[in-house]
């Protein structure tokens, strides 16, 4: 089987930075479901921004479904396959209201007013916050703000999922909502989170990122086995 996702012999650093990645690579398969833990500043929200072409590595390739990514075509169809939910909702929500943010995706992509709508509803539903869609992204609380930018990401359908702290500031009843949604969800995902107990239950694939390489750890928590690539 093809990896959905390779990331090759990543090198990457900030202008004025130190390393944050140095020949850094791993392949993701369809439908697998991985978690990245590390230290702050170990660089699991750049590698996502790396991945989604927000920022250009000094070399290596990110090839998906055995293609590699140069052009801006080839971007296009990554943001297509793949939904980003970033750390700070803040930065995915723009529109009047929430349902406004969560239709604009569909609507970009061509659907009817009335499928979208249909779409955006169905996933707010979905993650509780149906009775939120009227709501201007600002009126909302911190976890509604990160429900509300889940939702515009899963009304996409992407294949691969980045998720960068997706249980941070969520109750009880929400955070147990995601650990079920995710659990059942038959795509792709790679999240990054502090959150091990949230972790523990989406998946027992489990990589530390730690000296701009990727380690892999065996049953949830424990030491790194053994350098990965
Ligand atoms: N815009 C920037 N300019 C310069 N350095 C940056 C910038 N953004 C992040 N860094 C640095 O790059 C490194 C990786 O940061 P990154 O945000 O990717 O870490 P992280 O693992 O996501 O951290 P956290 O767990 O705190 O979210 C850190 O040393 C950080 O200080």
């Amino acid at each position: 089987m093809i990896p959905l996702l390779q990331v090759k012999d990543l090198c990457f650093a900030y202008p004025n930075g130190h390393d944050v990645f140095k020949n850094l690579s791993f392949e993701i398969f369809p439908r697998e479901k991985v978690c990245i833990v590390g230290k702050n500043g170990a660089g699991k929200t750049t590698l996502f921004y790396i991945i989604m072409g927000l920022l250009r590595p000094v070399k290596g390739e990110i090839i998906l479904d055995g293609k590699v990514i140069r052009t801006k075509d080839d971007l296009r169809y990554l943001r297509k396959k793949i939904g980003f939910l970033f750390q700070d909702p803040e930065d995915q929500l723009f529109c009047p209201t929430l349902l406004d943010d969560v239709m604009f995706g569909p609507l970009n992509m061509g659907f009817s007013r009335d499928d979208a709508f249909d779409k955006a509803h169905k996933v707010l539903s979905m993650l509780g916050i149906a009775h939120l869609a009227h709501k201007p992204p600002y009126a909302l609380s911190g976890g509604q703000k990160r429900l509300g930018a889940l939702a515009s990401v899963l009304v996409m359908e992407p294949e691969l999922l980045l998720l960068d702290e997706p249980s941070s500031g969520l109750d009880e009843e929400a955070w147990l909502n995601l650990v079920l949604l995710l659990q059942n969800l038959n795509k792709a995902m790679i999240i990054a989170s502090h959150d091990t107990g949230f972790l523990e239950r989406v998946t027992p694939n489990w990589y530390e990122l730690a000296d701009g390489k990727l380690i892999p750890l065996k049953n949830c928590c424990n030491k790194a086995t053994e350098t990965f690539k």
